[in-house]
């Protein structure tokens, strides 16, 4: 039978459990994915962690995902996902990359140095809010800068309904600072670019040195950095899900959360006096208006149209790739198909 206190230490939530049947509540083990490297995934039971092969079953598991294992620990499935961010992969790949599922909260990092970048900020938003999960901009590095007050109020301003912190990755007391997230059952992901302080961040909410040699490499300048993504078990009940910095974060397939982070945008382009209003010198355009009185930045509305489009750029040739790919799997099975009828034929 399931260990429910333990599960919940991983972020087990009724969500998963309604997608057992009695006799799997009696005989199967739920796991959850704790690091992935490329040809295994470390899933942890709540008693045990241990190693599985990456198969064709698992192969698109990512960390924070739930598997249901059978007796003889086999893979028997994998849990329906509650939240799930992918990207565009980076480069000129036609393809989407997992980052990780089953996530509550995101901390969405950004140091108040060079780093501190609004138009960032609200690329991470987008992905967060087509998620479903709740975001919360955390501005590092307050110990370095003396405008980090200043800041806090520029992101405020992107929206009175976000939380935004301002923090020192080392300082002890964060635990405090954070704790309306830091809760039992809650999964937490930090994103953010490299550098910006997710693993110290981990590190002090941990409160020990992770354990994850196997993980963290010196890259060419001796620098730590991380390479893959792990899954933290916290005091409070809390889980942190790292992930590494990602240099470029290219959005696809994330409309519904565009819409939500510029609802304001959307809401003001719906009473411009065009239908079709392009926003740049029709009269009576209510964007104009409202940059012009200063109620809505200009950077804030260029970086909204630049999103757009390369959302629905990326969205569009990912969509034809699929499609692409799936007229050519027919194609294989076609030929394959033509070429037994016609070996038999000759036989
Ligand atoms: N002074 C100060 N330094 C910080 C703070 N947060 C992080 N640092 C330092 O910044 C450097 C990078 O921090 P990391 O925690 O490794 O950054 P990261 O986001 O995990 O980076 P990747 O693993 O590459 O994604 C380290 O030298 C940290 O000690 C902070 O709040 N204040
Ligand atoms: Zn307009």
């Amino acid at each position: 039978m399931l260990n429910i206190n333990q599960l919940n230490l991983l972020g087990w939530q009724s969500f998963f459990q309604q997608q057992l049947d009695i006799d799997e509540w009696y005989n199967s083990v739920p796991v959850r994915v704790v690091e992935q490297h490329r040809n295994r995934l470390v899933v942890d039971s709540g008693s045990d962690t241990f190693q599985l092969p990456v198969t064709e079953k698992v192969w698109q598991c990512v960390v924070g995902d739930w598997l249901l294992l059978t007796e003889k620990y086999d893979v028997n499935r994998v849990f329906e996902r509650k939240s799930y961010f992918a990207r565009r992969a980076a480069g000129s790949k036609l393809e989407k990359q997992a980052i990780t599922a089953n996530v509550d909260v995101a901390f969405v990092l950004c140091s108040l140095n060079d780093d501190f970048n609004l138009n960032r900020i609200e690329r991470y938003l987008a992905l967060v809010n087509e998620a479903g999960c709740e975001p919360v901009v955390i501005l590092t590095k307050a110990d370095l800068a003396n405008d980090g007050l200043e800041k806090r109020e520029q992101v405020q301003n992107l929206s009175s309904m976000l939380r935004v912190e301002v923090i020192d990755c080392h300082d002890v007391t964060l635990v405090n600072q954070l704790s309306d997230w830091l809760k039992p059952q809650t999964s937490i992901v930090l994103l953010g670019s490299s550098g910006v302080g997710k693993s110290t961040l981990s590190n002090t909410l941990a409160q020990t040195q992770q354990k994850t040699s196997a993980i963290r490499e010196q890259d060419s300048k001796g620098r730590h950095t991380t390479t893959g993504r792990y899954l933290l078990k916290l005091a409070s009940g809390a889980v942190l899900i790292d992930t590494p910095g990602m240099r470029e974060l290219q959005l696809s397939d994330v409309t519904a959360g565009l819409e939500q982070t510029f609802s304001e945008i959307e809401a003001l382009a719906s009473s411009c006096k065009f239908v079709n209003c392009s926003h740049s010198n029709e009269p009576k355009c209510a964007i104009q208006q409202a940059i012009s009185d200063g109620s809505l930045t200009e950077r804030r509305f260029l970086n909204y149209q630049k999103l757009r489009k390369e959302n629905q750029f990326n969205t569009a040739s990912l969509r034809e790739r699929r499609a692409h790919d799936k007229s050519l799997t027919k194609m294989y099975k076609r030929v394959q198909s033509q070429a037994v009828k016609f070996k038999k034929l000759n036989e």
